[in-house]
């Protein structure tokens, strides 16, 4: 599923958080969106997902307008934009049953835990994880189902080194197998992830 923005720009009250962006990004390549805090990352991705209309331009995923709302256009995108995804009383092992079930697929569950680092948690309540392993459990969930397209906001928090080599593992896995990526980051070593990067930060005030 290709997306492309054609002349996007987006705002937030009387800024231009991105004006005139045009981009496309093809199946099997990875978008990084970098950029300060507040620059209007996490609003290109609500834009992708179509959680925010644009205020000029068009973004298209896969040929037509996204729309969270949409079963069909939800079981083609996965998307881990904060820590919502998460029960708390339910285990690793849990998490992942419950999503084998939810998309008709096996999924090898010992596999998965154990190239998290998370074998030894399998059966543990999520909710007496650490930081970092939700974080590793949240991004198991969100890359072990299908997905044409993957978006991620931020994907490193909390994650130690190891966790991020693994990350970096997970992500290059996607694209490899023809998914479009689309990732925030503040972590400058995803960048080597990018076939396409947009910078934000040049707010321009709405006239
Ligand atoms: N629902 C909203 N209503 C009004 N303004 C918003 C809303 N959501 C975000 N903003 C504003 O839009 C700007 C961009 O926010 P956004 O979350 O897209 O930035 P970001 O680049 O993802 O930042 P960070 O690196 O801190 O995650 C911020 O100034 C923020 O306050």
């Amino acid at each position: 599923m290709e997306i492309v923005a054609d002349g996007l720009g987006m705002r937030a009250g009387e800024v231009w958080l991105l004006r005139d962006v045009d981009l496309r990004v093809s199946p099997g390549e990875c978008l990084v969106l970098t950029g300060p805090n507040g620059s209007g990352k996490s609003t290109f991705l609500r834009a992708v997902y179509g959680m925010q209309e644009p205020a000029e331009g068009i973004v298209t995923v896969g040929g037509a307008a996204p729309d969270e709302r949409d079963r069909n256009f939800r079981r083609r995108l996965s998307v881990l934009l904060d820590d919502s995804d998460f029960f708390a009383e339910f285990t690793p092992a849990q998490h992942l049953d419950l999503l084998a079930t939810s998309f008709g697929v096996d999924l090898d569950v010992d596999t998965l835990l154990a190239g998290a680092e998370l074998a030894d948690r399998a059966d543990v309540t999520a909710g007496s994880l650490s930081a970092g392993q939700r974080r590793r459990l949240l991004l198991l969930g969100a890359t072990a189902r299908p997905f044409d397209v993957l978006l991620l906001d931020e994907p490193e928090r909390a994650l130690d080194a190891a966790g991020k080599r693994w990350l970096t593992d997970v992500i290059a896995r996607a694209t490899g197998d023809g998914a479009v990526v689309v990732l925030a980051t503040h972590h400058p070593p995803l960048l080597g992830a990018a076939d396409h990067v947009l910078e934000l930060g040049a707010l321009e005030p709405v006239r």
